[in-house]
């Protein structure tokens, strides 16, 4: 039989001590979802079973006690870094969850200069990491949009990538090694060594497990030299966005590694640049030793130069933006403002595929969704992590939300775009995430985009959560509906 909820509460003050486990209702409230319900975050509205109680971890072996005591009795946890999570993965699903949050685990433990690698708790926020590492001449190049918020424990759970992915990859080519607990009390720790042929990779069982599988306490990620001085930042206006894709694939099969290159549509464009004069924007930017990015950035420009319907702007005008990307709180209560005065919100969903696919995805998207969706104010995107093969498409798109309660937007309106989105990436072929994770938003197309393979996914987690209490409905929805996967 399941615990009530005061025992839980009680449980968990036996093993943490009350000053960590929060109980209080607003708190608990704010706990239950994360970014994917924003319109209902803004009108403080909750629709998700409220958690029993937030708890705060300060190391592993709480983690573990914690786990345990959820594993015995059968309470689904929500593990917790940054909280900055935009697809659901926060969401506490079931009645009674036990949210256990790792921020204060906040140590860095070791900057290992000789081996290039640094060793972090799971709580410390990559902000914070990355200006002391580059106060050492040093980086980690993770930069992802939320990096003021976002932390280690999270960026690797989710497997996250920033913005100069195209050089650096994501978390998953930057993880050496890492501590992990599951939920029957093992504490598994995976060494650090620079490439190693012993089996299956079981780094990748951590990579995106959001919370699904194991708590992250600890992780060890690359560092390199930081040398912004030889930073090279290159801009276009093109005129066709097929061409815009071709340019982006000739640079990366041409063997070029920019740090960052992007393609935004016209529509995204004219959100960002006030010089895109309606085309398409296509901008690059080179890092690292300066005969290298000499290099890349005038490989680039030959190659860029010579697609049909192309404009170069001055690179300052790329550097001026690129400083201004990150978002942190004040974006976000800026963010809150805005929808409440006006009901308008935008959301982003990113999936990817191979340079053979991506084109179409995006058409296709763009005219579903400008045919399908009511109240839609801008339907767009941008490309902005390439690869050797293929690319990514994150869509960002704007609606009024007209004639519904707040508890009703997401059916509405987001579940819809939602689906349009990941139908058509899978009719083409490609992925329904390319990296904000499957949540439980996107968990719903889960047997979609795995295929066959969904076999191996579920076999993970009936092995390492035999008892389901790990983050239940991330991954694998808790309820789906066959008929309406996107009504939830
Ligand atoms: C404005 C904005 C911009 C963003 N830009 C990017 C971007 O550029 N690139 C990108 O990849 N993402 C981006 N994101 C999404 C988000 O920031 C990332 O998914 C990030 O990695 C989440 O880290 P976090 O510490 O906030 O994790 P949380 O939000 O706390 O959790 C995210 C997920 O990971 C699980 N989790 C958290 N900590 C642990 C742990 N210790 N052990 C096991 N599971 C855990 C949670 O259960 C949840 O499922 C953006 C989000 C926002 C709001």
């Amino acid at each position: 039989m399941s615990l009530a909820r005061e025992e839980i509460v009680k449980g968990l003050v036996n093993i943490l001590g009350e000053d960590r486990v929060i109980t209080d209702e607003t708190v608990l409230k704010e706990s239950s979802i994360d970014r994917y319900r924003k319109f209902e975050q803004c009108h403080e509205v909750y629709t998700q079973p409220i958690p029993a109680a937030v708890v705060y971890v300060k190391n592993t072996e709480e983690v573990r006690n914690v786990l345990m005591f959820a594993n015995e009795n059968g309470v689904n946890v929500v593990p917790r870094t940054g909280h900055s999570a935009i697809e659901g993965g926060l969401e506490t699903a079931l009645e009674n969850s036990v949210v256990i949050d790792g921020s204060e685990m906040n140590q860095v433990l070791e900057v290992n200069k000789e081996s290039m690698q640094v060793t972090c708790q799971c709580g410390v926020p990559l902000q914070s990491l990355e200006d002391s590492l580059r106060e050492q001449g040093l980086t980690t190049g993770h930069s992802p949009q939320s990096k003021p918020l976002a932390q280690m424990g999270g960026l690797v759970a989710t497997r996250s990538i920033g913005q100069f992915s195209t050089l650096y990859g994501g978390i998953e080519d930057m993880l050496v090694g890492c501590e992990v607990v599951f939920p029957g009390g093992q504490v598994c720790r995976i060494k650090n060594v620079p490439r190693r042929s012993v089996g299956p990779d079981i780094r990748h069982i951590v990579l995106g497990n959001e919370g699904a599988l194991c708590f992250i306490t600890e992780v060890t990620v690359k560092i390199f030299k930081y040398q912004p001085e030889n930073n090279r930042f290159l801009g276009y206006r093109i005129k066709d966005m097929e061409k815009g894709f071709q340019a982006l694939r000739q640079v990366m099969v041409e063997g070029y590694r920019p740090s960052v290159a992007r393609l935004y549509d016209l529509q995204d464009a004219e959100m960002n640049f006030d010089w895109a004069d309606g085309e398409n924007v296509l901008l690059f930017m080179a890092e690292g030793p300066a005969s290298i990015t000499k290099a890349t950035a005038e490989g680039i420009d030959e190659i860029v130069r010579k697609i049909e319907g192309v404009t170069p702007v001055d690179a300052s005008l790329i550097e001026t933006w690129f400083n201004h990307l990150n978002w942190g709180a004040e974006q976000i209560a800026q963010e809150k403002k805005e929808i409440l005065a006006t009901d308008n919100i935008g959301i982003t969903t990113e999936i990817s595929g191979c340079w053979d696919c991506i084109y179409k995805i995006y058409a296709s998207v763009v005219e579903r969704i400008t045919n399908e969706v009511p109240d839609l104010t801008m339907i767009g995107g941008h490309s902005s992590h390439s690869y050797i093969n293929g690319t990514n498409m994150y869509f960002v798109y704007y609606y009024n939300v007209v004639d519904c309660r707040p508890e009703d937007e997401i059916n509405k309106y987001h579940n819809l775009i939602n689906r349009i989105i990941c139908e058509e990436t899978v009719r083409f072929g490609g992925s329904i995430a390319h990296h904000h994770g499957l949540g439980k938003a996107r968990a719903h197309y889960v047997w979609e985009e795995y295929g066959s393979s969904f076999y191996m996914l579920e076999t993970l987690k009936y092995a390492f959560d035999p008892n389901g209490v790990m983050n239940m409905g991330t991954l694998i929805p808790v309820k789906h509906d066959k008929e309406h996967p996107w009504n939830f």
